[in-house]
Protein backbone atom coordinates (compact mmCIF):
# COMPACT_ATOMS: atom_id res chain seq x y z
CA UNK A 1 0.00 0.00 0.00
CA UNK A 2 1.21 3.45 -1.02
CA UNK A 3 1.22 6.27 1.71
CA UNK A 4 0.90 9.77 1.43
CA UNK A 5 4.58 11.25 1.72
CA UNK A 6 2.96 14.12 4.15
CA UNK A 7 1.55 11.40 6.13
CA UNK A 8 4.95 8.82 6.23
CA UNK A 9 7.11 12.71 6.94
CA UNK A 10 4.96 12.82 10.08
CA UNK A 11 4.80 9.44 10.89
CA UNK A 12 8.40 9.15 11.15
CA UNK A 13 8.87 12.37 12.96
CA UNK A 14 6.03 10.75 15.39
CA UNK A 15 7.76 7.49 15.80
CA UNK A 16 11.42 7.63 15.29
CA UNK A 17 13.68 5.88 12.95
CA UNK A 18 13.77 2.93 15.11
CA UNK A 19 10.24 2.35 15.10
CA UNK A 20 8.85 4.02 12.12
CA UNK A 21 9.85 0.68 10.22
CA UNK A 22 7.54 -1.35 12.35
CA UNK A 23 4.68 0.83 12.53
CA UNK A 24 5.03 0.09 8.18
CA UNK A 25 4.85 -3.38 8.84
CA UNK A 26 1.89 -3.58 10.92
CA UNK A 27 0.39 -1.05 8.43
CA UNK A 28 0.77 -3.90 5.48
CA UNK A 29 -0.50 -6.94 8.19
CA UNK A 30 -4.05 -8.26 8.64
CA UNK A 31 -6.28 -6.17 11.64
CA UNK A 32 -6.68 -8.43 14.44
CA UNK A 33 -10.66 -9.06 15.10
CA UNK A 34 -12.06 -8.54 18.31
CA UNK A 35 -15.64 -8.09 19.83
CA UNK A 36 -17.10 -7.08 23.07
CA UNK A 37 -19.55 -9.64 25.57
CA UNK A 38 -22.83 -8.24 26.54
CA UNK A 39 -22.79 -9.91 30.07
CA UNK A 40 -25.88 -8.88 30.92
CA UNK A 41 -26.92 -12.10 27.99
CA UNK A 42 -23.71 -14.15 27.74
CA UNK A 43 -20.47 -14.97 28.69
CA UNK A 44 -17.27 -15.18 25.96
CA UNK A 45 -15.85 -18.67 25.09
CA UNK A 46 -13.16 -19.40 27.94
CA UNK A 47 -10.60 -20.02 24.68
CA UNK A 48 -10.79 -16.47 23.45
CA UNK A 49 -7.56 -14.03 24.44
CA UNK A 50 -8.31 -10.88 26.30
CA UNK A 51 -8.27 -7.81 25.36
CA UNK A 52 -6.01 -6.20 28.27
CA UNK A 53 -7.89 -3.21 29.01
CA UNK A 54 -11.28 -4.23 28.20
CA UNK A 55 -13.06 -6.63 30.70
CA UNK A 56 -15.66 -7.99 28.27
CA UNK A 57 -13.29 -7.63 25.41
CA UNK A 58 -12.10 -10.67 23.54
CA UNK A 59 -9.87 -11.30 20.20
CA UNK A 60 -10.79 -14.15 17.97
CA UNK A 61 -8.45 -16.44 16.16
CA UNK A 62 -9.87 -15.34 12.86
CA UNK A 63 -12.92 -13.64 11.28
CA UNK A 64 -15.96 -15.42 10.94
CA UNK A 65 -19.06 -14.41 8.65
CA UNK A 66 -20.52 -12.66 11.30
CA UNK A 67 -24.36 -12.41 10.02
CA UNK A 68 -24.21 -16.14 10.11
CA UNK A 69 -23.65 -16.26 14.31
CA UNK A 70 -27.85 -15.94 15.27
CA UNK A 71 -25.79 -14.95 19.12
CA UNK A 72 -24.88 -11.16 16.80
CA UNK A 73 -28.58 -10.60 16.18
CA UNK A 74 -29.35 -11.32 19.51
CA UNK A 75 -27.26 -8.64 20.71
CA UNK A 76 -25.09 -11.17 22.77
CA UNK A 77 -21.66 -9.40 21.68
CA UNK A 78 -20.65 -6.68 19.27
CA UNK A 79 -17.81 -6.41 16.60
CA UNK A 80 -15.28 -3.71 18.15
CA UNK A 81 -12.16 -2.79 17.43
CA UNK A 82 -9.99 -3.32 20.31
CA UNK A 83 -8.04 0.37 20.86
CA UNK A 84 -11.70 1.97 20.82
CA UNK A 85 -12.13 -0.22 24.29
CA UNK A 86 -9.99 2.01 25.73
CA UNK A 87 -12.80 4.68 26.75
CA UNK A 88 -13.71 1.65 29.67
CA UNK A 89 -10.36 3.05 31.55
CA UNK A 90 -11.14 6.51 31.26
CA UNK A 91 -14.74 5.91 32.75
CA UNK A 92 -13.65 3.12 35.53
CA UNK A 93 -10.73 5.26 36.28
CA UNK A 94 -12.37 8.54 36.45
CA UNK A 95 -16.02 8.65 37.36
CA UNK A 96 -18.03 6.85 39.82
CA UNK A 97 -19.84 4.60 37.94
CA UNK A 98 -21.42 3.28 40.87
CA UNK A 99 -23.56 6.76 41.40
CA UNK A 100 -26.21 7.87 38.93
CA UNK A 101 -24.99 9.49 35.89
CA UNK A 102 -26.29 11.85 32.49
CA UNK A 103 -24.34 10.32 30.26
CA UNK A 104 -23.95 11.44 26.70
CA UNK A 105 -22.35 9.72 23.33
CA UNK A 106 -22.33 12.52 20.86
CA UNK A 107 -21.08 10.99 17.58
CA UNK A 108 -23.09 7.47 18.61
CA UNK A 109 -23.38 4.97 14.91
CA UNK A 110 -22.76 2.52 14.32
CA UNK A 111 -23.22 2.08 18.44
CA UNK A 112 -19.79 0.85 19.86
CA UNK A 113 -19.27 3.13 22.00
CA UNK A 114 -22.87 3.24 23.11
CA UNK A 115 -23.40 -0.21 23.65
CA UNK A 116 -20.02 -0.49 25.64
CA UNK A 117 -20.95 3.01 28.09
CA UNK A 118 -24.49 1.15 28.68
CA UNK A 119 -22.59 -2.46 30.21
CA UNK A 120 -20.29 0.08 31.65
CA UNK A 121 -23.34 2.72 33.97
CA UNK A 122 -25.07 1.53 35.92
CA UNK A 123 -28.97 0.89 35.82
CA UNK A 124 -29.50 4.07 37.54
CA UNK A 125 -27.91 5.66 34.86
CA UNK A 126 -29.42 7.56 31.88
CA UNK A 127 -27.15 7.57 28.41
CA UNK A 128 -27.88 9.59 25.53
CA UNK A 129 -26.92 8.44 22.12
CA UNK A 130 -27.04 10.77 19.23
CA UNK A 131 -26.42 10.61 15.80
CA UNK A 132 -26.50 13.57 13.48
CA UNK A 133 -27.37 11.58 10.34
CA UNK A 134 -30.57 10.19 10.28
CA UNK A 135 -30.45 6.39 8.30
CA UNK A 136 -27.03 6.13 11.05
CA UNK A 137 -29.32 6.84 14.09
CA UNK A 138 -31.84 4.06 12.76
CA UNK A 139 -28.52 1.52 13.08
CA UNK A 140 -27.59 3.04 16.14
CA UNK A 141 -31.59 2.11 17.45
CA UNK A 142 -31.08 -0.93 15.85
CA UNK A 143 -27.46 -1.84 17.99
CA UNK A 144 -28.96 -0.12 20.81
CA UNK A 145 -32.13 -2.63 21.17
CA UNK A 146 -30.22 -5.47 20.55
CA UNK A 147 -27.95 -4.74 23.23
CA UNK A 148 -31.14 -4.07 25.56
CA UNK A 149 -30.16 -2.41 28.76
CA UNK A 150 -33.34 0.03 28.36
CA UNK A 151 -31.64 2.98 30.10
CA UNK A 152 -30.81 4.74 26.95
CA UNK A 153 -32.29 7.65 24.24
CA UNK A 154 -31.31 7.26 21.06
CA UNK A 155 -31.35 10.85 19.60
CA UNK A 156 -30.77 12.30 15.93
CA UNK A 157 -29.41 16.19 16.73
CA UNK A 158 -26.81 18.34 15.36
CA UNK A 159 -24.00 19.29 17.78
CA UNK A 160 -25.62 22.74 18.23
CA UNK A 161 -29.05 21.62 19.27
CA UNK A 162 -27.15 19.98 22.82
CA UNK A 163 -26.75 23.48 23.73
CA UNK A 164 -30.30 23.77 25.00
CA UNK A 165 -29.63 21.38 27.62
CA UNK A 166 -27.15 23.15 29.61
CA UNK A 167 -25.13 21.98 32.26
CA UNK A 168 -26.74 18.31 31.59
CA UNK A 169 -24.68 15.72 31.71
CA UNK A 170 -22.03 14.24 33.87
CA UNK A 171 -20.11 12.64 31.24
CA UNK A 172 -19.60 13.30 27.02
CA UNK A 173 -18.18 11.21 24.72
CA UNK A 174 -17.09 12.85 21.61
CA UNK A 175 -15.73 10.31 19.07
CA UNK A 176 -15.31 12.36 16.46
CA UNK A 177 -15.62 12.44 12.79
CA UNK A 178 -11.97 12.67 11.35
CA UNK A 179 -9.17 12.06 8.98
CA UNK A 180 -9.36 8.41 9.78
CA UNK A 181 -5.30 7.66 9.37
CA UNK A 182 -5.67 4.26 12.09
CA UNK A 183 -8.15 3.21 9.82
CA UNK A 184 -5.90 2.74 6.83
CA UNK A 185 -5.33 -1.15 7.05
CA UNK A 186 -8.86 -1.93 7.39
CA UNK A 187 -10.50 0.60 4.92
CA UNK A 188 -7.80 0.97 2.19
CA UNK A 189 -10.06 3.63 0.43
CA UNK A 190 -9.40 6.07 3.90
CA UNK A 191 -5.83 6.32 2.13
CA UNK A 192 -6.89 7.90 -0.99
CA UNK A 193 -9.43 10.29 0.79
CA UNK A 194 -6.32 11.34 3.01
CA UNK A 195 -4.83 14.56 2.37
CA UNK A 196 -3.12 17.19 4.83
CA UNK A 197 -6.40 20.02 3.99
CA UNK A 198 -9.01 17.25 4.77
CA UNK A 199 -6.69 17.13 7.75
CA UNK A 200 -7.08 20.36 8.64
CA UNK A 201 -11.09 20.43 7.94
CA UNK A 202 -11.44 17.62 10.23
CA UNK A 203 -10.27 19.58 13.15
CA UNK A 204 -11.93 22.67 12.76
CA UNK A 205 -14.95 20.64 12.55
CA UNK A 206 -13.93 18.67 15.53
CA UNK A 207 -13.36 22.33 17.19
CA UNK A 208 -16.73 23.97 16.01
CA UNK A 209 -18.03 19.74 17.82
CA UNK A 210 -16.47 20.68 21.11
CA UNK A 211 -17.21 24.01 21.32
CA UNK A 212 -21.35 23.01 20.40
CA UNK A 213 -21.63 20.42 22.89
CA UNK A 214 -19.58 21.84 25.91
CA UNK A 215 -22.16 23.95 27.31
CA UNK A 216 -24.53 20.45 27.82
CA UNK A 217 -21.64 19.47 30.07
CA UNK A 218 -21.35 19.89 34.17
CA UNK A 219 -18.98 22.04 35.88
CA UNK A 220 -17.25 19.49 37.07
CA UNK A 221 -18.16 16.82 34.38
CA UNK A 222 -15.52 14.52 32.19
CA UNK A 223 -15.19 15.18 28.15
CA UNK A 224 -13.84 11.90 26.90
CA UNK A 225 -12.12 12.71 23.19
CA UNK A 226 -11.45 10.32 20.81
CA UNK A 227 -10.40 9.70 17.08
CA UNK A 228 -9.10 6.92 15.03
CA UNK A 229 -6.21 9.31 13.99
CA UNK A 230 -2.95 10.01 14.70
CA UNK A 231 -2.24 13.99 13.72
CA UNK A 232 -1.39 16.19 16.50
CA UNK A 233 -3.85 19.05 15.04
CA UNK A 234 -6.76 16.45 15.10
CA UNK A 235 -5.78 15.20 18.71
CA UNK A 236 -4.22 16.87 21.33
CA UNK A 237 -4.25 20.13 19.65
CA UNK A 238 -7.68 20.32 19.46
CA UNK A 239 -8.27 19.02 23.22
CA UNK A 240 -5.36 21.96 24.37
CA UNK A 241 -7.40 24.39 22.45
CA UNK A 242 -10.49 23.62 24.20
CA UNK A 243 -8.48 24.00 27.55
CA UNK A 244 -7.41 26.96 27.08
CA UNK A 245 -10.17 28.54 25.86
CA UNK A 246 -12.67 27.29 28.50
CA UNK A 247 -10.61 26.28 31.16
CA UNK A 248 -10.43 22.44 31.77
CA UNK A 249 -8.28 20.21 33.36
CA UNK A 250 -6.44 17.18 31.38
CA UNK A 251 -6.49 13.06 33.71
CA UNK A 252 -4.04 11.60 33.73
CA UNK A 253 -4.72 7.68 33.46
CA UNK A 254 -2.75 4.50 35.06
CA UNK A 255 -1.71 2.25 32.23
CA UNK A 256 -0.16 -1.18 32.36
CA UNK A 257 3.72 -0.90 30.61
CA UNK A 258 2.33 -4.38 29.01
CA UNK A 259 -0.54 -2.49 27.23
CA UNK A 260 1.54 -0.77 24.38
CA UNK A 261 -0.68 2.30 24.95
CA UNK A 262 1.89 5.37 24.18
CA UNK A 263 0.86 8.06 26.45
CA UNK A 264 1.72 11.59 25.21
CA UNK A 265 2.26 15.03 26.89
CA UNK A 266 1.92 18.19 24.11
CA UNK A 267 0.48 21.61 25.43
CA UNK A 268 -0.39 20.12 28.74
CA UNK A 269 -2.87 17.43 27.44
CA UNK A 270 -2.43 14.14 28.24
CA UNK A 271 -2.97 12.33 25.77
CA UNK A 272 -3.14 7.92 24.82
CA UNK A 273 -2.38 6.92 21.32
CA UNK A 274 -2.56 3.26 20.13
CA UNK A 275 -0.03 2.24 17.08
CA UNK A 276 -0.53 -1.08 15.62
CA UNK A 277 2.91 -2.05 16.05
CA UNK A 278 2.22 -1.76 19.56
CA UNK A 279 -0.97 -2.83 20.91
CA UNK A 280 -3.27 -5.58 18.91
CA UNK A 281 -6.33 -3.39 17.57
CA UNK A 282 -6.11 -0.02 15.01
CA UNK A 283 -5.08 3.42 15.46
CA UNK A 284 -6.90 5.59 18.28
CA UNK A 285 -6.48 8.42 19.98
CA UNK A 286 -8.21 9.25 23.38
CA UNK A 287 -7.48 12.28 25.88
CA UNK A 288 -9.44 13.05 28.68
CA UNK A 289 -10.25 16.46 30.27
CA UNK A 290 -12.71 17.38 33.45
CA UNK A 291 -14.43 20.66 32.91
CA UNK A 292 -13.82 23.25 35.86
CA UNK A 293 -16.35 24.18 38.63
CA UNK A 294 -18.01 22.39 40.80
CA UNK A 295 -21.80 21.22 39.66
CA UNK A 296 -24.25 22.54 42.57
CA UNK A 297 -27.57 21.52 40.22
CA UNK A 298 -29.80 19.35 42.06
CA UNK A 299 -31.05 16.52 40.32
CA UNK A 300 -34.95 16.26 40.94
CA UNK A 301 -36.09 12.70 40.13
CA UNK A 302 -39.53 12.90 41.48
CA UNK A 303 -42.39 13.80 39.36
CA UNK A 304 -43.90 16.97 39.87
CA UNK A 305 -47.90 17.51 39.29
CA UNK A 306 -47.34 21.05 37.80
CA UNK A 307 -44.89 20.52 35.47
CA UNK A 308 -46.33 19.77 31.82
CA UNK A 309 -44.52 16.96 30.73
CA UNK A 310 -43.89 15.65 27.33
CA UNK A 311 -43.71 12.11 28.12
CA UNK A 312 -47.15 10.36 28.95
CA UNK A 313 -47.44 7.44 30.78
CA UNK A 314 -49.67 4.63 29.24
CA UNK A 315 -53.11 3.85 30.02
CA UNK A 316 -54.05 1.64 33.08
CA UNK A 317 -54.84 -1.18 30.87
CA UNK A 318 -52.41 -1.20 29.03
CA UNK A 319 -49.70 -0.85 31.79
CA UNK A 320 -51.69 -3.74 33.49
CA UNK A 321 -51.11 -6.54 30.39
CA UNK A 322 -47.54 -5.32 30.25
CA UNK A 323 -46.23 -5.57 34.00
CA UNK A 324 -45.89 -9.23 33.74
CA UNK A 325 -43.54 -8.78 30.86
CA UNK A 326 -40.75 -7.53 32.75
CA UNK A 327 -38.83 -9.12 35.38
CA UNK A 328 -39.12 -5.67 38.09
CA UNK A 329 -41.73 -3.79 36.82
CA UNK A 330 -42.48 -1.83 39.56
CA UNK A 331 -38.87 -0.05 38.50
CA UNK A 332 -40.38 1.12 35.72
CA UNK A 333 -42.82 4.70 34.12
CA UNK A 334 -44.60 2.25 31.15
CA UNK A 335 -44.78 5.30 28.15
CA UNK A 336 -47.26 5.75 25.40
CA UNK A 337 -46.33 6.84 21.85
CA UNK A 338 -49.62 6.86 19.24
CA UNK A 339 -49.99 2.67 19.42
CA UNK A 340 -46.52 1.79 20.85
CA UNK A 341 -45.87 1.27 24.76
CA UNK A 342 -42.38 1.63 25.53
CA UNK A 343 -40.85 1.19 29.12
CA UNK A 344 -37.81 3.72 31.06
CA UNK A 345 -36.53 3.04 34.39
CA UNK A 346 -38.79 5.07 36.83
CA UNK A 347 -36.23 6.94 38.33
CA UNK A 348 -35.40 8.50 34.68
CA UNK A 349 -38.53 9.86 33.90
CA UNK A 350 -37.45 13.47 34.61
CA UNK A 351 -34.14 13.97 32.71
CA UNK A 352 -35.69 11.61 29.99
CA UNK A 353 -38.71 14.41 29.66
CA UNK A 354 -36.32 17.22 29.75
CA UNK A 355 -34.42 15.29 26.31
CA UNK A 356 -37.59 14.54 24.89
CA UNK A 357 -38.54 18.25 25.34
CA UNK A 358 -35.00 19.67 23.59
CA UNK A 359 -33.95 16.81 21.13
CA UNK A 360 -35.35 14.52 18.16
CA UNK A 361 -35.60 11.22 20.07
CA UNK A 362 -35.88 8.28 17.61
CA UNK A 363 -35.77 5.40 20.24
CA UNK A 364 -36.32 5.19 23.71
CA UNK A 365 -35.67 2.70 26.34
CA UNK A 366 -37.37 -0.74 25.80
CA UNK A 367 -40.08 -0.83 22.90
CA UNK A 368 -42.59 -2.88 24.89
CA UNK A 369 -45.42 -3.12 22.54
CA UNK A 370 -47.71 -2.19 20.21
CA UNK A 371 -51.32 -1.09 20.93
CA UNK A 372 -53.67 -3.68 18.32
CA UNK A 373 -57.01 -2.56 19.43
CA UNK A 374 -58.02 -4.71 22.79
CA UNK A 375 -54.68 -6.98 22.78
CA UNK A 376 -51.23 -5.62 22.78
CA UNK A 377 -48.28 -6.80 20.18
CA UNK A 378 -45.26 -7.52 22.04
CA UNK A 379 -42.09 -5.55 20.15
CA UNK A 380 -38.86 -6.83 19.26
CA UNK A 381 -37.00 -3.97 21.95
CA UNK A 382 -38.93 -6.37 24.33
CA UNK A 383 -37.85 -9.75 23.01
CA UNK A 384 -34.31 -8.40 23.65
CA UNK A 385 -33.88 -6.41 26.62
CA UNK A 386 -32.13 -7.23 29.14
CA UNK A 387 -34.97 -7.45 31.75
CA UNK A 388 -37.52 -9.41 29.75
CA UNK A 389 -39.51 -11.51 31.86
CA UNK A 390 -39.50 -14.92 29.88
CA UNK A 391 -41.54 -17.18 31.70
CA UNK A 392 -44.42 -14.55 30.81
CA UNK A 393 -44.02 -16.28 27.05
CA UNK A 394 -44.24 -19.65 25.32
CA UNK A 395 -40.64 -20.35 24.21
CA UNK A 396 -39.40 -22.44 21.57
CA UNK A 397 -35.33 -22.95 20.73
CA UNK A 398 -34.22 -23.56 17.64
CA UNK A 399 -31.28 -24.94 15.72
CA UNK A 400 -28.84 -23.05 13.55
CA UNK A 401 -30.52 -23.08 10.37
CA UNK A 402 -34.07 -22.39 11.70
CA UNK A 403 -32.69 -19.12 13.62
CA UNK A 404 -30.61 -17.71 10.41
CA UNK A 405 -34.27 -19.12 8.29
CA UNK A 406 -36.09 -16.81 11.11
CA UNK A 407 -33.70 -13.82 10.84
CA UNK A 408 -33.97 -13.73 6.98
CA UNK A 409 -37.57 -13.55 7.72
CA UNK A 410 -38.87 -16.71 5.78
CA UNK A 411 -41.80 -18.73 7.36
CA UNK A 412 -40.84 -21.36 9.93
CA UNK A 413 -42.78 -24.41 11.04
CA UNK A 414 -41.64 -25.93 14.15
CA UNK A 415 -44.12 -28.61 14.13
CA UNK A 416 -46.57 -27.29 17.35
CA UNK A 417 -49.67 -26.11 17.30
CA UNK A 418 -51.49 -23.22 19.32
CA UNK A 419 -52.86 -19.71 18.95
CA UNK A 420 -50.14 -17.48 21.06
CA UNK A 421 -46.80 -15.39 20.66
CA UNK A 422 -43.66 -17.17 20.71
CA UNK A 423 -40.29 -16.16 21.82
CA UNK A 424 -38.24 -17.70 20.00
CA UNK A 425 -34.61 -18.75 20.86
CA UNK A 426 -31.27 -19.64 19.91
CA UNK A 427 -29.35 -21.43 22.80
CA UNK A 428 -31.44 -19.35 25.39
CA UNK A 429 -30.80 -16.21 23.83
CA UNK A 430 -34.23 -14.44 22.69
CA UNK A 431 -34.17 -13.67 18.60
CA UNK A 432 -38.03 -12.10 18.45
CA UNK A 433 -41.39 -13.25 18.28
CA UNK A 434 -43.32 -15.40 16.40
CA UNK A 435 -47.42 -15.52 16.67
CA UNK A 436 -48.73 -19.39 16.30
CA UNK A 437 -51.74 -19.54 14.40
CA UNK A 438 -53.19 -23.28 14.33
CA UNK A 439 -50.02 -25.09 13.29
CA UNK A 440 -48.71 -22.18 11.10
CA UNK A 441 -45.75 -19.53 12.62
CA UNK A 442 -45.74 -15.99 11.46
CA UNK A 443 -42.59 -14.70 11.17
CA UNK A 444 -42.42 -10.79 13.19
CA UNK A 445 -38.71 -10.56 12.95
CA UNK A 446 -37.98 -6.64 11.80
CA UNK A 447 -38.15 -6.41 8.08
CA UNK A 448 -35.69 -3.62 8.47
CA UNK A 449 -33.44 -5.73 10.46
CA UNK A 450 -33.37 -8.81 8.37
CA UNK A 451 -30.34 -10.95 6.87
CA UNK A 452 -30.21 -10.46 3.39
CA UNK A 453 -27.39 -12.76 2.53
CA UNK A 454 -28.11 -16.38 0.83
CA UNK A 455 -27.72 -18.89 3.25
CA UNK A 456 -24.79 -21.56 2.15
CA UNK A 457 -25.37 -25.15 1.77
CA UNK A 458 -23.64 -25.93 5.10
CA UNK A 459 -23.52 -24.01 8.10
CA UNK A 460 -21.33 -24.26 10.68
CA UNK A 461 -21.32 -22.83 14.09
CA UNK A 462 -19.47 -19.86 15.24
CA UNK A 463 -18.37 -20.08 18.76
CA UNK A 464 -17.84 -16.77 20.78
CA UNK A 465 -20.14 -16.97 23.49
CA UNK A 466 -21.77 -19.59 25.90
CA UNK A 467 -24.66 -19.34 28.29
C1 LIG B 1 -15.98 7.79 14.48
S1 LIG B 1 -17.65 7.72 14.05
C2 LIG B 1 -18.41 7.22 15.54
C3 LIG B 1 -18.25 5.77 15.89
C4 LIG B 1 -19.03 5.39 17.14
N1 LIG B 1 -18.69 6.25 18.25
C5 LIG B 1 -18.81 3.95 17.52
O1 LIG B 1 -18.03 3.69 18.45
O2 LIG B 1 -19.47 3.07 16.93
C6 LIG B 1 -18.11 9.39 13.97
C7 LIG B 1 -19.57 9.67 13.81
O3 LIG B 1 -19.76 11.09 13.77
C8 LIG B 1 -20.80 11.39 12.87
N2 LIG B 1 -20.64 12.79 12.37
C9 LIG B 1 -20.30 13.21 11.13
N3 LIG B 1 -20.30 14.56 11.08
C10 LIG B 1 -20.66 14.99 12.30
C11 LIG B 1 -20.84 16.28 12.85
N4 LIG B 1 -20.66 17.37 12.16
N5 LIG B 1 -21.24 16.34 14.13
C12 LIG B 1 -21.42 15.24 14.87
N6 LIG B 1 -21.24 13.99 14.39
C13 LIG B 1 -20.87 13.87 13.12
C14 LIG B 1 -20.65 10.35 11.78
O4 LIG B 1 -21.87 10.17 11.11
C15 LIG B 1 -20.19 9.13 12.55
O5 LIG B 1 -21.29 8.31 12.85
Amino acid sequence: MQFPVSFTDRMQRLLGPQEYPQFLEALQATPPVSVRINKAKAMAVATLQPVPWAETGHYLPERPLFTLDPAIHAGAYYVQEASSMFIEQALKQAVHLEEPLQVLDLCGAPGGKSTHLASLISEDSLLVSNEVIRSRASILAENVAKWGSGNVLVTCNDPRDFGRLKNFFDVMVVDAPCSGEGMFRKDPQAVGEWSEENVKLCAQRQQRILMDVWDSLKPGGLLIYSTCTWNEQENEENIAWLSEQEGAESIKLQLQPEWGVVPTQLSGVEGYRFYPHRVQGEGFFMAVVRKAGIDESFTNHSKSKKKKYKLSEAGKKEKSLVQDWFLQPEKYSFLQYGDVVSALPEHLFEAADEVYQNLYVVYAGTEVAEVKGKKLKPLQGLALSQHINKEAFSTADLDLEQALRYLRKEDISLGTNGNDWVLLQYKGLPLGWAKQIGNRMNNYYPKEWRIRMELPQELLETTIVSE
